[in-house]
């Protein structure tokens, strides 16, 4: 594995939504559909990530770097069962983290924290790339709302091409 650095070409393609874009999170997600659908809820961003728990969704993961914006502090009305942490610099999606996530979509663990340094927008590439078809994920489109993503064979294709257009970097 390498780290994965954003490219002039690949950025416009990753400020598209990769899901269907909602101005805030829709009624049937304002509860807990994992149990109903069977299907894990990843949340992306801090903003969305609290905006679920205050509905009373606990993602079955939460990738968050506690700021919005890049700095402004985000609280979330949360302890989480496990947590973890991950270096990851903004515009790149770095070895560590592609490691920790494919490791994270392998073991059945609820209401973890994956704790980033850098940022952690990004990370929804790797996500879909391990995390099973049929996930929801949830993150945020700044200043337009929160986009939901639903995890399929062909979205995986599309991230897999995405991933080619990075500049790898072995450090
Ligand atoms: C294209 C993206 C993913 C590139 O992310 P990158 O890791 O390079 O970080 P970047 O610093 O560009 O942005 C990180 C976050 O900080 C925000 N941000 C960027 N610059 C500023 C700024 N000067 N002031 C305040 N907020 C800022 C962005 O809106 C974004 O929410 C990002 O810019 C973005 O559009 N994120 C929101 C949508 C998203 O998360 N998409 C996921 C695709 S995989
Ligand atoms: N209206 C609305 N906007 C949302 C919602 N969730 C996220 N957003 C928008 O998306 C932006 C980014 O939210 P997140 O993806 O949660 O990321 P973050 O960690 O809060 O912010 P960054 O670190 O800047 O990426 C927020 O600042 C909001 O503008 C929501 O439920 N409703």
């Amino acid at each position: 594995m390498c780290n994965y650095i954003v490219t002039e070409e690949v950025q416009p393609l990753l400020k598209k939504p990769l899901g269907k874009l909602y101005p805030n999170i829709p009624e049937v997600f304002k509860k807990d559909i994992s149990v109903s659908d069977n299907n894990l809820i990843i949340a992306i961003g801090d903003v969305t990530t609290k905006n679920l728990v205050e509905y009373g969704v606990i993602p079955n993961l939460s990738i968050l770097d506690f700021k919005t914006k890049r700095d402004i502090p985000v609280d979330i009305p949360h302890t989480f069962k496990k947590v973890y942490n991950v270096d990851n610099p903004a515009g790149t999606i770095s070895q560590t983290s592609m490691e920790i996530i494919k490791y994270l979509s392998d073991i059945d663990d609820r209401e973890v924290a994956l704790i980033v340094t850098g940022e952690e927008d990004l990370l929804t590439i790797p996500v879909i790339k391990y995390f099973p078809i049929g996930c929801y994920i949830f993150y945020g489109q700044p200043d337009e709302g929160v986009v939901v993503v639903k995890i399929t064979e062909e979205l995986k294709h599309y991230v897999n091409e995405i991933l080619f257009k990075f500049r790898k970097s072995p450090f």
